[in-house]
């Protein structure tokens, strides 16, 4: 993938000046400014080709419509759920985070928060601060032989369970990824939620926020939880059904709990905040100087490597991109590309679209079939599409634009080649590319195999006629009288009827139409 340019950052919150230093290293202009309103982010974004954020920013779509310069979102962190991802994606923007960075710093956290129950720390130190000396009211329970639930078996529950054994703790968990001979490496035993809630003393909740996961502790969780179970979530706000929580909270079906997330943040439900057996935090999972300081580095590091076109990590909706980082991806990429845009030329009078098929070809290119359908739909839609199509939305465009892409692999232990078919208004398209050397050509074109392979660079004429000697010098002729000079010229193989062919000329014809009364159809473009 050709770098991407990126100039100018902003950082819109508190990250580790290390992310501004190494940005600038790079050559970036940052420019920091914290507690923007969203009407100041809003009118600011155009200025800026990345944006820096942590939770607090919400990079909404009317943010993302505004950035008609941003190409890239750098989430300081882990959670993208203040990310409008999928506008991110539909404008083509890269949206990357670096979810290890934070990871010891919450499961610290939530240990903390785990240890504060059991021992009610937090209302022991007010009570203290109080003027009170109250030995009764804080009697604890100790967490050796308690089981502990975990919901959600990723980075932060593993690190959870593992320090939570060391005091002697049970741990049991549940995640529909995570292999249960994974998480039993590691001491965890999985089983279903059914199962785990009634055996639980404690229940924490380590999973991203998503339709699956909001409000996983509910009524009727609760219900089915041990009473008094002590509940933990240092994830995001909504894991836990904040009214449900309130209800058990006060029928002491729960006996605690421990919350650095909400709903809203800072919170709305006061009542819950206030409860005697609420322990709660300001979201500081995170915040920690070694978790911000990675976190700042990582994505700096995240943004240089990929505006220097080393390496793309960390991208969370254009995977496809992380394997056209190196020099050969980048000719398949401008082969795919090329490709689109000839079939789109010698198409144009018959759209739209219907449905695009890449096929790759050989063993090498076994991964490389998403990004050359991507790279061939951003030929197809390059004129077309007033949104900038690129590797990160062309497929989502495509879409949008009522076409299916299909791609599929073929082993040959002869040759690479990527083969492009499209259904155009009933019609169908087949071209057939390849990389030589390290440059783009064109085999075949709609059945017409080329006796040469055709560069796909500079001003390419492309027609349909015989192969006749007669008209092909007609053709030359016409490229003469109107002041173009023939390059080169590849003819098809066939002896007979109509057959596309290909010039490549000084320049583009300022009037195709010469060569109407010699091919059936013909198309120029410069590549
Ligand atoms: N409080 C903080 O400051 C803070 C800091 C870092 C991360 N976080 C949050 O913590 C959460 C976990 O982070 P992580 O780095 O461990 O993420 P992760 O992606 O490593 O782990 C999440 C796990 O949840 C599992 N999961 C998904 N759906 C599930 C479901 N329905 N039931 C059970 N498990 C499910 C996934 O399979 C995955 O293993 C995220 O929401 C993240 O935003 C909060
Ligand atoms: O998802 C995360 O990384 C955490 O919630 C931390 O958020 P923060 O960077 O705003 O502290």
């Amino acid at each position: 993938m050709s770098p991407i340019s990126v100039k100018r950052v902003l950082i819109s919150e508190c990250v580790d000046p290390c992310c501004k230093a190494l940005l600038q290293e790079s050559g970036i202009e940052v420019t920091e400014k914290q507690q923007m309103s969203r009407e100041e982010l809003i009118a600011e974004i155009q200025n800026y080709d990345g944006l820096v954020v942590r939770s607090a920013t919400k990079v909404t779509a009317d943010v993302i419509n505004a950035g008609s310069n941003l190409k890239i979102i750098g989430r300081a962190g882990t959670g993208v759920d203040n990310v409008d991802v999928e506008a991110a994606t539909k404008r083509g923007i890269i949206v990357m985070n670096t979810p290890s960075g934070n990871t010891l710093s919450a499961a610290e956290l939530t240990c903390a928060l785990i240890m504060s129950l059991s021992r009610n720390i937090p209302q022991a130190v007010m009570s203290m601060k109080d003027g009170k000396w109250d030995r009764k009211k804080f009697m604890g329970a100790e967490l050796f032989g308690k089981v502990l639930g975990i919901v959600g078996l990723g980075r932060i529950g593993k690190e959870v369970a593992t320090r939570m054994q060391s005091f002697g703790m049970k741990t049991i968990g549940y995640d529909p990824i995570t292999p249960p001979e994974v998480s039993a490496s590691w001491g965890v035993e999985q089983m279903t939620l059914d199962q785990l809630w009634p055996q639980c003393d404690y229940i924490t909740v380590h999973t991203p926020l998503m339709p699956s996961t909001t409000g996983l502790l509910n009524d009727a969780s609760f219900a089915k939880c041990k009473k008094g179970v002590k509940v933990v979530n240092c994830a995001r706000g909504g894991i836990i059904d904040e009214a449900a929580l309130f209800r058990a909270l006060e029928s002491g079906q729960c006996g605690g709990a421990g919350l650095d997330v909400f709903v809203e943040e800072p919170p709305k439900h006061q009542a819950l905040i206030n409860h005697p057996n609420v322990i709660c935090c300001p979201h500081l999972g995170a915040s920690t100087r070694e978790a911000q300081a990675r976190c700042g580095k990582d994505i700096a590091v995240q943004i240089v490597e990929m505006v220097t076109g080393k390496a793309l990590v960390g991208a969370v909706n254009a995977q496809v991109l992380a394997s056209t980082f190196s020099p050969d991806s980048q000719q398949w990429i401008r082969l795919g590309e090329s490709m689109g845009r000839v079939v789109r030329a010698c198409t144009a009078s018959k759209q739209p679209y219907s449905q695009v098929h890449v096929t790759s070809i050989g063993e090498s290119l076994r991964k490389c079939t998403g990004f050359l359908s991507s790279a061939a739909v951003v030929g197809l839609l390059t004129e077309a599409s007033q949104t900038g199509p690129n590797l990160v939305n062309a497929l989502p465009l495509a879409a949008e634009t009522g076409i299916t892409v299909k791609s599929s692999h073929e082993e040959s232990c002869e040759h690479e080649a990527m083969v492009l078919q499209v259904s155009v208004n009933g019609c169908s398209f087949r071209a057939v590319g390849s990389v030589q050397g390290s440059n783009p050509v064109l085999l075949e074109f709609n059945r017409s195999v080329f006796r040469q392979p055709v560069p796909l660079t500079g001003h390419l004429l492309f027609f349909r006629a015989t192969g006749s000697t007669e008209i092909l010098l007609s053709v030359t002729g016409a490229l003469a009288a109107a002041g173009v000079e023939l390059q080169f010229f590849s003819t098809s193989g066939a002896s007979s009827g109509e057959h596309w062919h290909c010039m490549g000329m000084s320049s583009l014809l300022s009037d195709i139409g010469v060569l109407k009364p010699l091919a059936k159809e013909a198309a120029q473009l410069t590549l």
